[in-house]
């Protein structure tokens, strides 16, 4: 059962249109990622979720039922922010528990769910603290701990991560997804950050000026992208993509001619004479000093090391690609081999960018 569904969702501010025409099913008790560049709308879809903003055209359904016109105060919701928005005046458990009190549930039961909470959050001794003597980290579980004291059937969270440093956001994410195993709620959690949409969500809705570009696995969003946008915008550095073309069986390659391997001529066969666009990910390319079967000669122009690994930029059809490999071991100016892995390779559409597909490959053929 689908727990969330826009269909045909549109919202507007006054004549900009923010979200175009959304189509989107989230599932009960699923992680789903909103991810996007700044701007894209993802704050707006959640808010749109919890009735803070109102839904322009089309309808909104939570658990099967049309919400356009229910109350945010009576949709099951809890949500934490970015900036955490506890009150600075109250302690710790009075801040978890302060949407129970509000609720009017009875003072047992309050005082047993926060101190789950905060045992859940690893927040044990701080209960009398006030906000301002506290961490980001603590303070962004508070938050957490507030959320999760609702026992609301949709935990809304938007970039409640960014505010942390690089090593407590990488626990928080471990505990954020401890949390969603405790009590199974949806989570629909806002992100920029394609770490956090990767490793958190169940599936990732990516979203480019307000329009969904794929809903997918973090897999299938990272190995099977459905257009250009999403190849590029997940993985870093971006994957490089080429303006090529088919000629008879040839793919044209750095004034190369390379024999297209056979389950990718079945799968490109309406593609022949026509621009086409090759998507190579930097972390798929191969360096070798001699040429091979399936390589294309290649003069590195520019060397990054970034300790663990180093970054080889050359350019090919006219397109500057980077490669990056695990160890240094070509100079700028080197005249080296890029070996084909043609498993790796993502062909789209030159004009509509939409992915051409996938081959099934046999077992043995095609690999490098
Ligand atoms: N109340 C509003 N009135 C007018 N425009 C708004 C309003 N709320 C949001 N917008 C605009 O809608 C667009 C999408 O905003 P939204 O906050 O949903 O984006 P976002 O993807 O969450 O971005 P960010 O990651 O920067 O928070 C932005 O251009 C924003 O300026």
């Amino acid at each position: 059962m689908n727990s969330i569904e826009f269909v045909g969702v549109t919202k507007s501010f006054g004549e900009t249109v923010i979200i175009n025409e959304l189509d989107l099913a989230i599932k009960k008790g699923e992680r789903l990622i909103l991810l996007g560049p700044s701007g894209c709308g993802k704050s707006t879809v959640l808010r749109m979720i919890s009735g803070l903003e109102s839904v322009s055209s089309g309808s909104l359904y939570l658990n099967g039922e049309l919400a356009n016109q229910v109350d945010s105060g009576d949709r099951s919701i809890a949500m934490v922010f970015q900036n955490y928005a506890l009150f600075p005046h109250m302690t710790v458990a009075e801040n978890v528990g302060y949407g129970l009190r509000v609720n009017k549930v009875p003072k047992a039961q309050t005082y047993q769910r926060v101190g789950e909470a905060i045992a859940t959050l690893g927040l044990e001794g701080l209960e009398d603290r006030l906000p301002k003597d506290l961490s980001g980290g603590q303070r962004q579980r508070v938050a957490l701990a507030r959320g999760v004291v609702k026992r609301a059937d949709f935990f809304l969270l938007d970039e409640p991560l960014s505010n942390l440093d690089a090593q407590l956001r990488g626990q928080a994410r471990k505990e954020l997804v401890k949390i969603h195993e405790l009590y199974g709620q949806t989570f629909v959690y806002v992100t920029h950050d394609q770490i956090e949409a990767m490793t958190i969500g169940q599936r990732i809705a990516l979203l480019n000026d307000g329009v969904l570009q794929m809903l997918d696995t973090p897999y299938n969003v990272y190995h099977r992208p459905a257009n250009i946008f999403t190849a590029t915008f997940i993985g870093s550095p971006s994957m490089n993509i080429m303006e090529t073309q088919i000629t008879a069986s040839y793919l044209e390659l750095a004034g190369e001619k390379i024999k297209l391997p056979g389950p990718w001529l079945e799968q490109l066969k309406n593609y022949g004479q026509v621009p086409i666009k090759l998507g190579v990910r930097p972390e798929d390319i191969r360096l070798t000093k001699k040429a091979s079967g399936l390589s294309v000669p290649i003069t590195i122009k520019y060397v990054e090391d970034y300790g663990n690994r180093v970054g080889y930029y050359f350019d090919v059809n006219g397109q500057e690609i980077i490669g990056i490999i695990p160890e240094h071991r070509y100079e700028k100016g080197a005249h080296i081999h890029w070996r084909l892995n043609s498993r790796k390779w993502h062909f789209f559409d030159d004009t509509t960018e939409r992915s051409l597909g996938y081959p099934q490959w046999p077992e043995e053929e095609g690999k490098e």
